[in-house]
């Protein structure tokens, strides 16, 4: 068996093209029939669209850029690289100690890099293991959560940079406030959209097959929105540059009822009060009115929308549910790719149904099929081999307790539990090959070790169903139910046929 030095995530799906397949599946956490819902929605950024690695060094090498300007030291900093494999989705940032933390489903810390450096398991449970044995509870303001691909570029920053504050200099929860100052004007000023407006193709991947399947929906009676933090100028680059039109043609918006940019999610998902503004897409930067005192249900959901257009700024989700007249939020089914901005919001304040995002599923599958047969069985072995070995000096025990004999004074004892100890070092061995297959780093994004990853509890619990890409959704009748897989426990029989 040959273990591979290297993950093969970039390469693996251009090596298994016939795994496509398995790849652009919809998988289903929750049932959801989509005859019940009445409209549904998209999020732009990393939803319909997806960027490569060219737009995330935008970002990085303007946010460098910046943190050199507040005094960071020019040396150290241009030496820092972007490589989008070292930090994943799912991850947590601890600020205060500079280390960035993966978690199972219980939240038990797996895996940690401080800085750069891997924390060994010693490091790791002093710092996460509490006196009384239990974990920290990861809330409050010393913990990020990395619920989006943009947030991969303050990862990376971040844990360049408490490599040279381990040298001194300010605290490490500053130099994160900094790398997000940093990242954040980025996303403001230009540095990134500029650039995206000059060539969208540099940076946004085509998809042929988004149209057919946002079509899909209007054609079957369904209300179609676009619900994007994205103010409108760089909406109308990116959609239209989807859509395969010119910056002027703005035929993208005939594939939506109501468009809402600028939407300043989560605070959109929210009762604050937020004024709605109308956008006039007459010009390319779209100029605002302001609709304030005008309530969509006093002037008549699509009556207004017919006559005042169907691009807005702002506003909340009362204005937005008036214009699709929807009932309840279990009519909504939104699409996006932030775990906390378009799926835990939506779906704890508003019931909204869910779908989530995950690109990262696709090279995670057909590692998942491609690892099945080697690692997978290897692991499978030395489960079986340690338990064995547990189990021999347990019996040994249990042997020497009915002839009333002293387990610590018999001579079998020590070979037993070396062997024991030995099976458990292969185990080990084992278990890091496999994730290490999957990641150098943080091994398989849905897993840690045998559990479920902090992350796979996110997408079950908030998403009601999941896919790779949008346009996998062309796939699925617009009227199908999606079925989950039964839940299973345990205790539960594998081999039992489903009740
Ligand atoms: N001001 C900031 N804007 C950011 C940041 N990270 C992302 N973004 C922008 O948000 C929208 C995402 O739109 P959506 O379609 O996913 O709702 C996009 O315009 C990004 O540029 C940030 O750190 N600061
Ligand atoms: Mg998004």
């Amino acid at each position: 068996l040959v273990m591979p030095r290297q993950p093969p995530i970039k390469t693996a799906l251009r090596a298994a093209p016939d795994m496509e397949d398995l790849t652009r599946r919809v998988f289903c956490s929750r049932e959801l029939n989509m005859a019940n819902i009445e409209a549904v929605g998209f999020d732009m950024d990393y939803t319909l669209a997806q960027y490569n690695e060219a737009f995330d060094m935008l970002a990085f090498e303007g946010a460098k850029d910046k943190l050199i300007d507040m005094g960071y030291p020019s040396e150290e900093i241009q030496k820092f690289k972007f490589d989008p494999l070292q930090h994943t989705r799912g991850l947590v940032i601890d600020k205060r100690r500079g280390n960035i933390l993966k978690m199972d489903r219980h939240k038990y810390v797996r895996r940690a890099y401080h800085g750069t450096r891997e924390l060994s398991r010693a490091e790791r449970k002093a710092q996460y293991i509490l006196d009384a044995g239990a974990t920290p509870t990861f809330v409050g303001n010393d913990y990020v959560n990395v619920d989006s691909l943009f947030q991969l570029v303050d990862a990376s920053l971040f844990a360049q940079l408490v490599d040279v504050l381990d040298e001194g200099g300010p605290s490490y929860a500053q130099a994160f406030r900094d790398v997000r100052h940093a990242v954040d004007l980025c996303h403001q000023d230009g540095v990134i959209k500029d650039q995206v407006a000059i060539e969208p193709s540099k940076y946004i991947i085509p998809d042929d097959n988004l149209v057919p399947m946002l079509t899909q929906y209007r054609l079957a009676g369904k209300k179609v929105f676009l619900l994007t933090n994205s103010l409108f100028d760089y909406t109308n680059v990116v959609m239209n540059f989807l859509v395969g039109k010119d910056v002027n043609d703005r035929a993208w918006v005939d594939l939506f009822d109501v468009v809402v940019v600028g939407a300043g999610k989560p605070a959109f998902l929210g009762d604050g009060r937020r004024d709605m503004l109308r956008v006039d897409a007459g010009t390319n930067m779209g100029t605002l009115h302001n609709f304030v005192g005008k309530p969509v249900s006093e002037v008549g959901g699509p009556a207004f929308l017919q006559r005042e257009g169907k691009i807005f700024q702002s506003g909340t989700w009362k204005e937005l549910h008036e214009m699709l007249e929807v009932g309840s939020g279990s009519e909504v089914l939104y699409v996006g790719d932030h775990m906390y901005g378009d799926m835990i919001r939506s779906k704890r304040s508003l019931g909204w149904r869910t779908t989530l995002i995950v690109p990262e599923l696709e090279p995670e599958l057909v590692l998942d099929a491609q690892l099945d047969l080697p690692l997978r069985h290897v692991v499978a072995e030395k489960e079986k081999e340690c338990e064995e070995a547990e189990l021999a000096v347990q019996e040994l025990r249990l042997s020497l307790l009915s002839q009333g004999l002293d387990f610590l004074e018999s001579d079998e004892r020590e070979a037993l539990e070396k062997a024991q100890e030995e099976s458990r070092e292969a185990l080990k061995e084992a278990r890091d090959a496999l994730h290490r297959a999957y990641h150098p780093h943080w091994g398989p994004l849905f897993r840690s070790g045998n559990q479920a990853s902090r992350f796979a509890k996110q997408v079950v619990d908030y998403s009601c169903i999941y896919t790779s890409r949008a346009s996998n959704l062309l796939a699925t009748s617009p009227s199908r139910t999606f079925r989950p897989p039964s839940d299973f426990m345990p205790h539960d029989d594998d081999e039992r046929p489903p009740m």
